[in-house]
C-alpha cells in the first residue's frame, strides 16, 4: 500500500473580510513524504497565509487540507494547531530569553508530559542533529542569529513533526549566515527525512532548497514545478519574470512544434526555441535567459550596452536591442571589459516560449 500525501491541500481558498480579492484563490497542491516544498512569491501573493491556513491558525472559506491523509481543514471541520503534529519555524524565532537552550527544546515536551528522562534524551539528540552539542545551558542572549534559528528547528524536531512549516527563517539573517544555513537546511532535510513547507520570497533560497516549489502568483498556484524545470519552462510571464534573470521578449511562433522545438522570429532574426508540447503558431512571448544569448561576430542580432557590472568570474550586461525592444541580459567572460554605449552582435542559442497563461489557467480569463 503507498504511504498517504504528507500533506493535500485541494482548493483551498481564503478570502478576509473587507478585501477586494481572495488572499489564497482555489490552490490545489500534493506534497509526498519527504519532499521539501518552496512557497515562493512576491510580498502579498498569499504565502503566509497559505501557511497559516495548513498550520491550523486560519480557517479556510472553501476547500481542503489534510495532513498524512488524516482531514484537517474542510466543510464542518477544523482541527486546532496543536492537534495537528505540525512543527513550526518562524523568522522570528521566538524562543524564551529567560530559558537555557535546553530549556527552550524541552519547553513543548514538558508542555506534552513526557517524562523527564526520556524528555533529556530527545532534547540531547535534537540539539546534536542542528549541530548545537554543548550549548544547552547557553540563553538566546549569547547565541549568534543563526544559532537562535538552530534552536528553534531543534525545538520543533524534538516533537517529530510530521510536516515541518518554516515561514522565511533566515530572512534576519545576514547574507553569509543565509549562505550556510541554506546548506544546513538542505543537509537537515537529507538527514531527517522530514516533509518540509519553505515558504520564501527569495527564489535562490528557493532553488537552493527545494525539492518542488509552488509559485504564487495574487492567491493563485502559477506553477508548481522542480527548480530546474520552473527556470528552464516557466509556465507564466510573471514566473518567467520572478524567477532567474532574463527577459521577456515579444515573438511569433511562425511553424508547428516538432520535438519540443518551433521556429519562432523574434527581434527580427529568425530562431528555433523551445516550446509546451501543442503550441500553435502565433504571437508569443519568449523567455531569454542570460545564457540563450552568445556573442558571434557575425551574430544576427545587434545590441547596444547599456550596463556592464563585474560580478567576479563574469560580467553582467544588460543590452538593449538595435531595432528597439526589451532589455536583454547576458553573461560576457571575466576577461572582457565591456563598456556602456558598446555595440555589441549576439546570437540567440535557445529561449522558451512562455505558454499562454489564459490557456493554462482559464477561469483566469
Ligand atoms: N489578517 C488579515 N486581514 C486582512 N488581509 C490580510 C490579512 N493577512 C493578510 N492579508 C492580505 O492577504 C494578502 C496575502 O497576505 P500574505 O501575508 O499571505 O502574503 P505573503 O505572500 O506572505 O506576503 P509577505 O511576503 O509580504 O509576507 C495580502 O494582500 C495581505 O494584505
Amino acid at each position: 500500500m503507498t504511504p498517504p500525501p504528507a500533506l493535500t491541500i485541494d482548493s483551498a481558498t481564503r478570502h478576509y473580510a473587507g478585501t477586494r480579492a481572495p488572499a489564497v484563490d482555489g490552490v490545489s497542491i500534493t506534497v509526498e513524504a519527504g519532499e521539501f516544498l518552496a512557497l515562493l512569491g512576491p510580498s502579498g501573493c498569499g504565502k503566509s497565509t497559505l501557511l497559516r491556513m495548513i498550520a491550523g491558525f486560519e480557517r479556510l472559506d472553501s476547500g481542503r487540507v489534510a495532513v498524512g491523509g488524516r482531514p484537517m481543514s474542510g466543510p464542518g471541520l477544523h482541527v486546532p494547531p496543536e492537534e495537528r503534529r505540525i512543527g513550526l519555524v518562524f523568522q522570528s524565532y521566538a524562543l524564551w530569553p529567560h530559558m537555557t537552550v535546553a530549556g527552550n527544546v524541552a519547553y513543548p515536551l514538558e508542555t506534552a508530559g513526557v517524562a523527564k528522562p526520556e524528555r533529556a534524551e530527545r532534547v540531547a539528540a535534537a540539539l546534536a542533529t542542528v549541530g548545537l552539542d554543548g550549548f544547552d545551558t547557553r540563553r538566546p542572549a549569547e547565541l549568534s542569529g543563526g544559532q537562535r534559528q538552530r534552536v528553534a528547528l531543534a525545538r520543533c524536531l524534538v516533537m517529530r513533526p510530521e510536516l515541518v512549516l518554516l515561514d522565511e527563517p533566515l530572512a534576519n539573517l545576514d547574507v553569509h549566515l543565509r549562505a550556510s544555513m541554506e546548506e544546513e537546511f538542505a543537509s537537515f532535510h537529507a538527514r531527517t527525512g522530514a516533509t518540509m513547507v519553505y515558504v520564501t520570497h527569495d527564489q535562490a533560497e528557493a532553488m537552493a532548497l527545494a525539492t518542488r516549489i509552488a509559485v504564487l502568483d495574487q492567491g493563485r498556484l502559477a506553477q508548481l514545478a522542480a527548480p530546474r524545470d520552473l527556470y528552464r519552462e516557466p509556465a507564466t510571464p510573471m514566473v518567467a519574470g520572478f524567477v532567474g534573470q532574463g527577459a521577456l521578449v515579444p515573438a511569433t511562433v511562425t511553424g508547428p512544434a516538432t520535438h519540443g522545438r518551433a521556429p519562432v522570429r523574434l527581434l527580427g532574426v529568425d530562431a528555433v526555441l523551445r516550446v509546451r508540447p501543442g503550441e500553435e503558431p502565433g504571437e508569443a512571448l519568449v523567455c531569454l535567459r542570460p545564457e540563450d544569448l552568445e556573442p558571434a561576430p557575425d551574430g544576427p542580432l545587434e545590441v547596444r550596452i547599456a550596463r556592464a557590472a563585474y560580478k567576479g568570474g563574469f560580467v553582467l550586461v544588460e543590452a538593449v536591442p538595435a531595432g528597439g525592444g526589451p532589455r536583454l541580459v547576458l553573461r560576457l567572460p571575466g576577461h572582457t571589459h565591456p563598456v556602456a554605449g558598446e555595440s555589441l552582435r549576439l546570437a540567440i542559442r535557445d529561449g522558451w516560449v512562455v505558454p499562454e497563461a489564459d490557456a493554462l489557467n482559464p477561469a483566469r480569463g
